[in-house]
């Protein structure tokens, strides 16, 4: 350590002390940056990341593992959303989400018309996801042996409707999370089938998880945006971008504060992924009351009074602690 020169001045960024090899390592066509410092922040020690995977989790906050879930489960739960979207099945939390153009329309939509589906933690055929061994052996290298599985999501972008509304803003996901510490959550969100820029892929800005959660608000889209699809204002829009282009079953893991949002869905077809934000049973709440999340925090109390006939409303950690199931090793805080 001291050959380091640990006893830098006040003020210097952890890793920013450190020596680092730089490398270049291309994702999807692009080229990122990866450093390889010599102490790790957003990683565990591990038998399973490569030194190279570790150092590129470290350095760009996110990693694509390839073909990590099979033909055959993405076709199960493929099958359990029809059946959601048809109402064979049911669970109790679940939400049924459809596009805001739709909702807003006087239209009566078929069952494509569900733009996601969320909260499905009551619903065997689905959270299986959650559970899956190849997954929770990879969150286990970012979260350690106890694991929550914290919020759950299918998402069915459609084809978009002419006004760019099946766009996801870019955002950071931790905005609508009230725990902590960030580096202990972490999100697995594999494609359904080949997802490119032309049915909107996931966008990244690689290294933006080492920021500040940032303000976020309701973008100003004259065709109209999704509820609760914040997004964040003030960032660089010359920020290099990484279009996350992936074949059915890679799955990737990102962290909490990482940048990130989706294209607009320019095809016929109705883009699927399923995700599973994930933290470690050892973090802790917080109250987000005078943060920047107390904007979200008042849109989901409004819901869930509404929702449940409530004269109060709830406070986000509520929200939250209702969802989350344990996943493997033991419930502690969460
Ligand atoms: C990493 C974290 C990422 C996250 O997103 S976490 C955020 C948590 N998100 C959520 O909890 C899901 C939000 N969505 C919902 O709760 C529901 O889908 C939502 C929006 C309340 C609609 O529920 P429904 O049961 O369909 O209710 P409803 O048809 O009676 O509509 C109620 C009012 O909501 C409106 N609405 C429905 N879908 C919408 C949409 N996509 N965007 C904007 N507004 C939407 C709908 O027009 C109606 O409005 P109004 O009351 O008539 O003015
Ligand atoms: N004009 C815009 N203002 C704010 N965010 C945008 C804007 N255009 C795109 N984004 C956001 O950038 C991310 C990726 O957009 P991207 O450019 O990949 O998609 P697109 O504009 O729909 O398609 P294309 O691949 O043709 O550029 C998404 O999160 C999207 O919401
Ligand atoms: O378009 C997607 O699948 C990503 C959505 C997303 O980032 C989110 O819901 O937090
Ligand atoms: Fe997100
Ligand atoms: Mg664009």
């Amino acid at each position: 350590m001291q050959a380091l020169g640990i006893n830098t001045p006040p003020g210097s960024g952890r890793l920013s002390i450190l020596q680092r090899h730089l490398t270049a390592v291309p994702v999807s066509g692009q080229v990122a940056t990866v450093s390889h410092p010599t102490s790790f922040q957003y990683t565990l020690d591990n038998d399973l990341l490569t030194t190279e995977q570790r150092h590129f989790y470290e350095e760009n906050g996110f990693l694509v593992v390839k073909n990590l879930v099979s033909d055959q489960d993405i076709d199960n739960f493929r099958s359990a959303f029809e059946k959601v979207c048809r109402k064979e099945l049911e669970a109790p939390g679940l939400v049924v989400m459809r596009d805001v153009v739709i909702a807003k329309s006087e239209f009566v939509p078929d069952q494509k018309a569900i733009t996601k589906i969320q909260d499905f933690q009551e619903l065997p055929e689905l959270f299986r996801y959650c559970s899956l061994p190849q997954i929770l052996r990879y969150v286990e290298c970012f979260l350690g042996p106890n694991i929550m599985a914290m919020h759950t999501m299918l998402i069915n972008k459609p084809p978009d409707a002419g006004k760019k509304t099946s766009r996801h803003p870019m955002h950071q996901d931790l905005h609508y999370f009230p725990f902590r510490p960030a580096e202990r959550i972490v999100c697995a969100w594999t494609a359904m089938e080949r997802i490119d820029r032309s049915n909107g892929c996931l966008v990244v800005i690689p290294g933006t998880h080492k920021g500040e959660l940032k303000q976020h608000d309701y973008p100003e889209w004259e065709g109209g945006v999704n509820k609760m699809y914040h997004g964040v204002r003030d960032f660089d829009p010359n920020s290099p971008r990484v279009h996350l282009v992936m074949e059915k079953g890679d799955t990737v893991f990102f962290h909490p504060v990482l940048l990130h949002g989706s294209g607009m869905n320019k095809t016929a077809g109705f883009r699927k992924a399923i995700s599973c934000h994930y933290a470690s049973s050892d973090c802790y709440y917080i109250d987000v009351k005078g943060t920047s999340q107390e904007n979200i925090e008042k849109e989901i109390s409004e819901l869930a009074r509404k929702r449940y006939g409530l004269e109060e409303g709830i406070t986000l950690k509520d929200a939250w602690f209702t969802r989350a199931r344990c996943v493997k090793g033991e419930r502690l805080n969460m």
